[in-house]
């Protein structure tokens, strides 16, 4: 999947989505630790659309646990030619987990795959200097490095978006955005300052992370919100 320039996910658990994601989106991000069978949903998907696979881990807030199974099914579903970027957690990285998820990295080289490198803040919302020195961190390991964090005020927001602009300007390629309803406008504004990587829910009621607005909704702030 190519982060030259911003992309819009459509996230959630069900492939079946890609038709009617297909006005929106550039992509789909398969939540493997939402879905029912996601190996066997990427057998039977032959939709346009790439996806980026996630299987979030339980202490990243996901459902997912910390087991070399988890690592294992991203790497089988890396094998569909379909699945072009793959989802791992800075801390899984950095050694924080039970099982070394750089064996992932390997897998998606090795299948030409980009690598998504996220962290969350499910609390707050660090200052600036933390968060470029945490999305340092992440861009180290891959392709795009993630922050995803809540936000309690416009500061939250500012920080986050100081951030996205000082490390694009740097010739980082990072994805941000400010989780809850504080931080919501973020993603549609954060495409500006740089962010690559968008997500959200064909339908509101599927929310993969609080504050999402709707696939068809958030398209259509961007686009309002880009300069001619
Ligand atoms: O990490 C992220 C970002 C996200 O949490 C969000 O806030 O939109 C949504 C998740 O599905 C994705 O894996």
């Amino acid at each position: 999947m190519d982060f030259s320039a911003f992309r819009l996910l459509a996230a959630g658990a069900d492939l079946s989505m890609a038709p009617t994601a297909r006005a929106d989106a550039d992509g789909i991000e398969l939540r493997m630790d939402l879905a029912d069978d996601p190996l066997a949903q990427l057998d039977g998907y032959d939709d346009a659309l790439p996806v980026l696979v996630t299987n979030r881990v339980a202490w990243e807030g996901g459902e997912a646990e910390d087991t070399a199974e988890r690592l294992d099914r991203l790497e089988r579903a890396l094998e569909h030619d379909a699945v072009t970027a793959v989802d791992l957690e800075l801390a899984a990285l950095e050694g924080d987990g039970d099982h070394d998820a750089g064996r992932v990295v390997d897998h998606a080289r090795e299948h030409g795959a980009s690598v998504v490198v996220s962290t969350h803040d499910f609390e707050s919302t660090p200052d600036r200097p933390a968060i470029v020195d945490r999305l340092e961190r992440a861009c180290e390991h891959g392709d795009v490095g993630k922050m995803a964090t809540t936000a309690h005020s416009p500061d939250d927001v500012l920080a986050m978006l100081g951030a996205t602009r000082e490390l694009t300007a740097a010739g980082e390629r990072v994805a941000t955005m400010c989780m809850g309803e504080a931080g919501r406008h973020s993603r549609a504004v954060a495409p500006l300052y740089g962010s690559r990587i968008g997500y959200a829910p064909v339908d509101p009621a599927a929310a993969t992370a609080p504050g999402q607005y709707d696939l068809a909704t958030l398209r259509s702030l961007i686009e309002q919100l880009e300069s001619e």
